[in-house]
Formats: structure tokens, C-alpha cells, sequence
């Protein structure tokens, strides 16, 4: 089956601030962005990779990929308002009857054997995502500034890539937006299917803050 990968790049970067958006920084002198679609290249070559991105970033993604000498191919789709509207831009490019992965760009990390297992869950079942176990203590805050515990093991920390056959995600991505739609599987559960689970990894980070990027640095020495 032919396999398409999403690399959503399209949001503000705001938690994580400066100058330049968080896709473009180098983390040990290359660009996070370049980082990530090299991952997806080593692990299969075969999967067709799509790029989201704000219009008013295209261009300087293009001269960067020139600096860099960076040819690995790929198509450019315009971001949108949120990531639901990125993603939607992203799958007009992908044909049906095919699978197909929904990345987010500040992932530079995840393991071939995710990504594989992902596209093979998503195979067998229509819809994988990869998760990893809470390894801390859990806390629920409630009402008047009071907290419990709460159990651990009844919750997973949700990454990407989150896989589906292209004809179920574009029937899911149809339905109008809500803000509960944080990630892809949220959407394809809205719209009736079961989501199976796959075991991600740990350094599959989404780096979101300057913190993030000490982390990432950490994770290439
Ligand atoms: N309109 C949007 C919003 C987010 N994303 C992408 O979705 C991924 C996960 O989002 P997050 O890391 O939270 O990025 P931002 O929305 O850019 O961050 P922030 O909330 O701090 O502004 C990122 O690769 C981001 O570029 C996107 O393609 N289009
Ligand atoms: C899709 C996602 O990366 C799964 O963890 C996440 O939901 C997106 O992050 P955001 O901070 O909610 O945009």
C-alpha cells in the first residue's frame, strides 16, 4: 500500500518564542525541520513526504534547503489557522487507498521501529498512534486549589506519527472543528473509529519550549 507521511510545520511557536520559528533552528547545526524528514527518509524511502507550512515561511524554507544542500524530496502544503486546518491542507495531496502518517515538524526524534510499527498497526486496524507510560506521579487539580492523586496508570502521553488509511483520516477531517481536536486521533475518534496504541519512544519529544532544545542537544551528544 502506498504510504504518505504529513509533516505538520504550519503553528506560531509561541511557547517556545525568538525570533525564528522552532522548525528552522539548528539543533547541532541543522535545521530541526530537515532533522525530521531525514528520519522518515532513513526508515522507509518509500513514503511520499508532505510539508506543511505558513506561506510567508516557504520561501525561506526553500533558500534554507539550498544552503544546507538539503534534497530530500518533498511537496509544500499551506498551513492554516490550527493544526486540524494544517492537517486538512496536507491530505488534499494525498490520494485514497493508501496510508497515511500525520507528524508534527519539532519531532526530530522518533525511532524507525515507531514509525514501521505505526504503519503496520495502522494496516491492520485503520488508526495507530504511539504512546508512552506516565513515569511520575499524577495529580489531578480540582476544585479550590485542591489536588488528588490519581491513578497513573489509566493515562498515556500521546506522540506522533499518527497513522490511518487515507480514505477513513479525510472522511474524519471533514467534520467541522472543535477545539477538542488537539490531535488526529481525536478527530478519527469523533468520527466513530477505534484508535489502536503502539508503544513510542521517549525521545520522541515535541519540542515545545528553550528547554526543549537543551534536551534536544542532549539527545545528539
Ligand atoms: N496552525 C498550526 C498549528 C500547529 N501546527 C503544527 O503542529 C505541531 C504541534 O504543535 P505545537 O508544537 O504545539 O506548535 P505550535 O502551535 O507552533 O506551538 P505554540 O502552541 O507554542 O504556538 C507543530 O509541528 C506545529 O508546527 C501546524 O502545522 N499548524
Ligand atoms: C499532536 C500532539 O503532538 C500529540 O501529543 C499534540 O497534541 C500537539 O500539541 P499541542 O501543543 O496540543 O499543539
Amino acid at each position: 500500500m502506498k504510504k504518505y507521511i504529513i509533516i505538520v510545520a504550519g503553528g506560531k511557536g509561541l511557547r517556545m518564542g525568538g525570533e525564528i520559528p522552532k522548525q528552522f533552528l539548528p539543533i547541532k547545526g541543522k535545521p530541526v525541520l530537515m532533522r525530521t524528514l531525514e528520519t522518515f527518509s532513513i526508515c522507509d524511502e518509500t513514503i511520499e513526504r508532505i510539508v506543511v507550512l505558513p506561506v510567508d515561511q516557504q520561501d525561506y524554507w526553500k533558500h534554507l534547503c539550498k544552503i544546507y544542500g538539503f534534497t530530500l524530496s518533498h511537496r509544500i502544503a499551506n498551513g492554516g489557522e490550527t493544526r486540524f486546518h494544517s492537517v486538512k491542507n496536507g491530505l488534499a495531496l494525498v490520494e485514497d487507498n493508501a496510508l497515511v502518517g500525520v507528524h508534527d515538524g519539532v519531532r526530530p526524534f522518533v525511532s524507525s521501529k515507531v514509525i514501521s510499527e505505526c504503519y503496520r498497526m495502522a494496516e491492520v486496524s485503520g488508526a495507530a498512534i504511539p504512546v508512552t507510560d506516565v513515569v511520575e506521579t499524577l495529580r489531578q487539580v480540582t476544585e479550590n486549589g485542591n489536588s488528588q492523586t490519581v491513578p497513573r496508570n489509566c493515562y498515556k502521553l500521546v506522540q506522533t506519527p499518527q497513522v490511518f488509511l487515507s480514505s477513513l483520516l479525510k472522511q474524519a477531517y471533514s467534520q467541522p472543528y472543535t477545539s477538542c481536536f488537539t490531535d488526529d486521533a481525536s478527530v478519527v475518534e469523533a468520527w466513530g473509529h477505534r484508535v489502536e496504541l503502539v508503544e513510542g519512544n521517549r525521545e520522541n519529544v515535541k519540542l515545545t519550549t528553550p528547554f526543549d532544545l537543551k534536551l534536544a542537544e542532549m539527545i545528539l551528544s
